[in-house]
């Protein structure tokens, strides 16, 4: 069977009608013969809970730089908060969902990134043995972008960088559910493809830039792997949804070369 890894964006965690249409296509792409892995992240929620410890919080390159004495808190958010309302919302739309963190299962291997950031992650490829027994009994799998290094530490990945490593793991197909409906140009007008040469040539006249180019970078990396396009879309379009489903090109589609 196909095996489709859906990536979503922390603003749909506030957005109810957002989370409903999200299951409601997971479920529907069941019927059509795929295999879903849901991986999430949850920025917003992020943000909301340091600000309510009383802790600021600064982005570097799309990248949170993440303290150790503010890792608690963000893992509370993502494989706390963010994960169980994801599963909640699944019980409801009548799947049988798995609650997982990057670092369950040895599905991956983690480090850190880079000391200046902080407790955040680079994650690489481990076993894929827990997900695919999952996938086989008809679950859902819920990823959080948790992940632990070999030494134990609990790390902050960005989730798309996440579902990068999941897909790689599975060999599945990648799409990234954003709140824009895909690469938008200068003019703001949605760019239908993007190969390498021209996210260099958007990335130097800064159209893509932030959390969209860690974004569009790891469809890169991912479409690489796969040999594959990687579909950067939106959650937010019931049409991008019902077209997904039906095995048509939504939003952006990143092509490897
Ligand atoms: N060229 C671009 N096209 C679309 N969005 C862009 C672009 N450059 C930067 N962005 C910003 O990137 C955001 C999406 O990245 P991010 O906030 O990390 O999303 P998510 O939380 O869904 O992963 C958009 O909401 C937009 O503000
Ligand atoms: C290291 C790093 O940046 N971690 C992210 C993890 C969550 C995330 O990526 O959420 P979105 O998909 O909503 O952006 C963060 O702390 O915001």
């Amino acid at each position: 069977m196909k095996t489709m890894v859906i990536k979503v964006g922390g603003a749909l965690l506030g957005c109810e009608a957002g989370v409903e249409r999200l299951f409601s296509t997971l479920k529907a792409l069941g019927q059509s013969g795929w295999q879903a892995v849901l991986v999430h992240g949850g920025g917003v929620l992020v943000e909301q809970q340091l600000s309510a410890n009383g802790f600021l919080s600064e982005k570097k390159n799309g990248l949170r730089v993440t303290p150790e004495e503010q890792m608690s808190v963000v893992a509370g958010a993502l494989a706390g908060s963010a994960n169980t309302q994801l599963v909640a919302a699944a019980v409801a739309a009548g799947l049988v969902p798995v609650g997982l963190s990057l670092a369950d299962g040895g599905m991956t291997q983690a480090e850190v990134l880079d000391p200046d950031l902080g407790a955040v992650g680079k994650v690489s490829v481990g076993q894929p043995a827990l997900l695919e027994q999952l996938l086989g009994l008809g679950m859902l799998p819920i990823i959080s972008s948790i992940a632990v290094s070999d030494q134990g530490q609990r790390l902050n990945v960005n989730a798309d960088q996440a579902a990068t490593v999941v897909c790689q793991l599975l060999g599945a197909e990648l799409t990234l559910l954003s709140d824009v409906s895909g690469v938008l140009d200068g003019k703001g007008q949605l760019i239908p493809n993007l190969d390498p040469a021209l996210v260099d040539e958007l990335t130097r006249q800064g159209v893509i830039e932030g959390g969209m180019k860690v974004k569009v970078d790891a469809a890169l990396e991912a479409a690489r792997s796969i040999n594959n396009r990687v579909l950067v879309a939106s959650w937010r379009y019931p049409e991008q949804l019902a077209a997904l489903v039906k095995g048509e090109p939504v939003g952006t589609q990143v092509h490897p070369c």
